[in-house]
């Protein structure tokens, strides 16, 4: 099965051709300012020939458990979740329309970022907040990154030639969103970000969890539109150093000796740890810390740092495996638990999942 994946992320576009699980062509539309990209997707559409089905990352899928067709009646039921997750649902949706009206004939599938949280235990899922607001509004961690923990969690039992459904594993996302996920017997079992992607650590431009009060003051001194503007595009790492957000351009900086730039990376590291100890809490034992995402792929002198910081975890990196490429263990043997670094190669995951959808309708 020749699949196209389209994966709307906050920072880019992502366009890649799957072939029988394995990727042969792609495209990176970055600083995409959420269009439709049409004629991009055209054209690596054009150069490998026919594609039997075409996967959408969907970040907010609420409960569906797996993929879903995607035509006008399930575009707009997605709709319902576009306050919730601004930066990413109305962009995908516009996407989902777009490609619905230009290549009609081939199947469309939404693969979502919460289907890998939907058995979160009740205890992790639920809000202290009262249960008519609760009820009414479906309020509950839903949790995101779920098609990277996916691939991390498949990486990581091929790496270490285990069986999935056997590991104990933290799993950091670091991309432009931030997420820390507690993995264990296969499924999601705690995660950082909840009700909206805006909680958990900081991200480049989202500031991860905040005293509800600091939000409550902001509202009261602020119109709500200015609020949910600044959380989602002007903190996180963009407003604790005065840049893009982006971490190149922030570790620029540090590297040129501003303070802010400093600053941000601690404020970051600092989070980024205290969210990978929490979710310790959910696991009985931890086999891995598995870093993925852009910066984790990019970026090894920030992720000796931020495992730096975890020593007490049993968690160390070796240098030279460090400076290596590909999916790879990169802490020493001597070490407690291992910690990996995995491409979150999400288009793997909904190539699998359309195989797996195509194959039970043929
Ligand atoms: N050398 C690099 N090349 C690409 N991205 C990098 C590099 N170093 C760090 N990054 C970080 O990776 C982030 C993008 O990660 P990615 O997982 O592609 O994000 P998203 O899917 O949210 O668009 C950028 O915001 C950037 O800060
Ligand atoms: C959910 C989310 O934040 O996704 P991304 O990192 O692709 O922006
Ligand atoms: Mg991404």
């Amino acid at each position: 099965m020749r699949a196209l994946v389209v994966n709307p992320g906050s920072t880019s576009l992502k366009l890649s051709i799957v072939d029988d699980g394995v990727p042969v062509d792609g495209a990176v539309v970055a600083d995409w300012d959420g269009g439709p990209e049409l004629p991009a997707i055209a054209e690596l559409v054009f150069r490998n020939g026919r594609v039997d089905a075409v996967g959408l990352r969907v970040v907010h899928g609420g409960d569906r458990t797996g993929p879903t067709p995607l035509d006008e009646n399930e575009i707009a039921a997605l709709s319902r979740f576009e306050p919730t997750v601004p930066v990413h649902q109305p962009r995908a949706l516009g996407l989902a329309r777009a490609l619905l009206r230009a290549m009609p004939g081939v199947p469309l599938f939404g693969c979502y970022d919460t289907t890998f949280h939907t058995r979160l235990p009740d205890h992790a899922a639920t809000y202290p907040i009262p249960a008519a607001w609760r009820h009414r509004f479906d309020i509950r961690r839903y949790g995101f990154h779920g098609l990277s923990c996916a691939n991390a969690l498949r990486r990581t039992a091929d790496l270490l030639g285990r069986a999935a459904d056997s590991l104990s594993l933290i799993c950091c996302h670091l991309g432009g969103g931030v997420s820390v996920t507690a993995i264990q017997d296969g499924h999601s079992v705690d995660t950082s970000m909840g009700f909206t992607p805006l909680d958990g650590a900081p991200m480049t431009t989202r500031p991860g969890s905040l005293d509800p009060g600091l939000v409550l003051h902001l509202l009261r001194e602020l119109p709500l539109a200015e609020v949910e503007s600044g959380l989602n595009h002007r903190s996180g790492l963009a407003g604790l150093s005065g840049t893009s957000g982006d971490l190149r351009e922030v570790l620029a900086r540090r590297a040129g000796g501003f303070a802010e730039a400093e600053r941000a990376v601690q404020v970051y590291l600092h989070r980024l740890c205290r969210e990978i100890a929490a979710a310790r809490v959910s696991l009985r034992c931890l086999d891995a810390l598995v870093l993925t995402g852009g910066v984790a792929e990019h970026q090894p002198g920030l992720c000796a740092e931020l495992v730096g910081g975890l020593a007490f975890l049993g968690l160390a990196t070796d240098p030279a495996a460090l400076r290596g490429s590909g999916d790879r263990v990169v802490s020493p043997d001597w070490a407690t638990s291992r910690v990996l670094v995995v491409r979150a190669a999400e288009e793997l995951e909904i190539a699998r999942e359309l195989g797996t959808v195509l194959t039970a309708v043929h």
